[in-house]
């Protein structure tokens, strides 16, 4: 069963014209890491490298694709996490690098800290040698209108991104059994400026574990965060549930108790992995035993060799 990548492009509602481009961009993501993973690399480097593959991918709210904040600018959060040491590192209200996830690693690699937020994990990214990009390189002219259009004072931008959500995750196994998370985002649509979401927060953005398995999620990160998402459903797992059992178990929960939506990627140790949202779509791939499965809507699981 090892190794195993699964990433997610988020939460929401993809609109069919971008469908293609959204599960085009998974099933690269997944044959990537899963190429990392076979050619003896560790699950960090999967899903590190997958995510930053996606963020450079317009077609998601990462990177590249951003939504923008209620001032029109980019302010992205990511985290990574190793679940054999627990080492993680995270970046909160993150402005122009090209890949965020590159400097969370940098952070749980080259500090003593877990998160380092705004002007500060800018200083950071430039110490580490990592180029500054120009702002508008990552804005894309969809994030513009998304955000023009949310301005009017009737605007709903959360029911607007529940609409369309895509931030991007992803959880491997590699054939050590060493289990890592990444995940990576733009954000809420129009969110007040510094606001930070669940992404960088620890057992919210993500958690993974040797012992009992890792999360990515996405959705409505004010939700995942007040039930703590990603170690809730490890939590579940380490009663004894199946990472699908437990998944479902915590989405319904976020529901009923915060009205949230949103959806998940999970491996255990073995390498048994799940796909699940609570929200109408989430473009998803996963990939194992030379096999490659994907989907976008409920019940789906389509596969092809890798
Ligand atoms: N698209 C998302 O998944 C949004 C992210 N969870 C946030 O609230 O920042």
């Amino acid at each position: 069963m090892l190794p195993v990548v699964v990433v997610h492009g988020g939460a929401g509602h993809v609109p069919k014209e971008r469908a293609e481009l959204s599960i085009a961009g998974m099933q690269e993501a997944a044959r990537l890491g899963y190429a990392i993973l076979k050619s003896g690399g560790t699950a960090m480097d999967a899903v590190v490298e997958t995510v930053a593959m996606l963020e450079n991918n317009p077609a998601f709210n990462a990177g590249r694709g951003s939504v923008l904040n209620l001032k029109g600018e980019v302010e992205m959060d990511a985290l990574v996490m190793d679940g054999r040491t627990l080492a993680c590192g995270a970046v909160s209200a993150v402005r122009r690098v090209a890949n965020p996830i590159h400097l969370a690693r940098l952070v749980m690699d080259k500090t003593s800290h877990v998160c380092l937020t705004a002007e500060g994990a800018s200083q950071f990214a430039r110490a580490m040698g990592i180029p500054e990009v120009p702002e508008e390189s990552l804005i894309t002219d969809y994030a513009r209108k998304r955000w023009k259009d949310n301005l009017h004072k009737d605007a709903n931008p959360v029911e607007c991104q529940i609409g369309k959500m895509g931030t991007v995750g992803a959880v491997a196994v590699d054939v050590q059994g060493n289990i890592a998370c990444a995940t990576s985002t733009g954000g809420m649509i129009n969110k007040m400026e510094g606001r930070v979401g669940d992404t960088p927060c620890i057992g919210c953005g993500g958690y993974a574990d040797n012992q009992i398995g890792a999360v990515s999620p996405t959705g409505h990160g004010e939700a995942i965060m007040k039930i703590v998402l990603s170690r809730l459903i490890l939590f579940h797992m380490e009663q004894g549930k199946s990472p699908k059992e437990a998944s479902d178990m915590a989405l319904a929960y976020m529901k009923e108790r915060v009205s949230g939506l949103g959806g998940v990627v999970v491996v255990d140790p073995k390498g048994t992995w799940a796909a699940r949202f609570s929200s109408q779509q989430m473009p998803w791939a996963a990939a194992q035993q030379e096999q490659l499965h994907y989907g976008m809507f409920h019940g789906e699981d389509f596969t092809e060799p890798v």
